[in-house]
């Protein structure tokens, strides 16, 4: 077997990167992969405790969400028992819906990117993905998906923020497009259809290694 990778799925809210990390799971499963789907903000203490602060049921600087974030995702990558590094050294690909560059786009988008670059490099230097694929979807279009489907809307989740965090993703991607692994689909098409452009390169990727 190939080395098993660690895939970074990013988007906008309402972008179908869930839908897509589930798909792609599916598919690589049925191909004889063990595979390990996980999310950022984590189920765990501090993914919870951010949970709650975007619910609008806690107040926080943005600065303050920020550093949870980092904080999450060095749980999530170093948990002894159901951290990535952990997952990837049994043998799981792992596929994460939301990484580092969510924080690039959302957190870039109210403060300084090159400081939320900045204090992710711990865990980028621990682990980048293989390949992080942006579902690259207009916010309106997203914006319509969250509108016809929740009903919580997060603080995040406005058609301003959504333009904004978009035009920060383009950013970020440009930014660091040399050290980094980036591809991106076409997220205003049909699911399937995402779904087949996501396999494509996924097939590449994992042929590559
Ligand atoms: N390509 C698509 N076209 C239309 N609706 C979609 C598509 N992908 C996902 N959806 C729907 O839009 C909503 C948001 O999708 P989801 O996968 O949860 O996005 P995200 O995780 O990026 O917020 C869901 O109700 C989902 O069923
Ligand atoms: C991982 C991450 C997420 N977020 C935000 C993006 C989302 O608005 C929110 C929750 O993520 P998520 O549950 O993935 O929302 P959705 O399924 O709607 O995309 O957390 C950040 O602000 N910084 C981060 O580093």
């Amino acid at each position: 077997m190939k080395k098993n990778k660690f895939i970074a799925i990013e988007g906008i809210d309402g972008s179908g990167k869930s839908t897509q990390a589930k798909n792609i799971a599916k598919r690589l499963e049925a191909e004889g992969h063990k595979v390990y789907l996980t999310f950022e903000p984590t189920d765990m203490r501090i993914g919870k405790m951010i949970r709650t602060i975007l619910g609008g049921k806690e107040k926080a600087d943005e600065k303050v969400i920020a550093a949870l974030f980092v904080a999450d995702r060095l749980d999530h990558i170093l948990h002894e028992t159901n951290g990535i590094l952990k997952k990837l050294a049994d043998g799981f690909t792992v596929i994460t819906d939301r990484y580092y560059f969510s924080s690039y786009a959302y957190h870039g988008a109210h403060m300084d990117m090159d400081w939320v670059i900045q204090s992710n490099k711990m865990a980028a230097d621990i682990l980048k993905p293989d390949i992080n694929i942006f579902v690259d979807v207009s916010p309106e279009v997203a914006m319509k998906r969250i509108n016809a489907n929740r009903e919580t809307i997060e603080i995040y989740e406005t058609l301003d923020n959504l333009k904004a965090v978009q035009a920060q993703y383009v950013l970020a991607f440009e930014k660091l497009k040399e050290s980094e692994h980036i591809v991106a689909v076409n997220g205003d098409e049909t699911p399937e259809k995402v779904s087949e452009a996501l396999w494509e390169i996924l097939q590449k990727e994992i042929q590559n290694n």
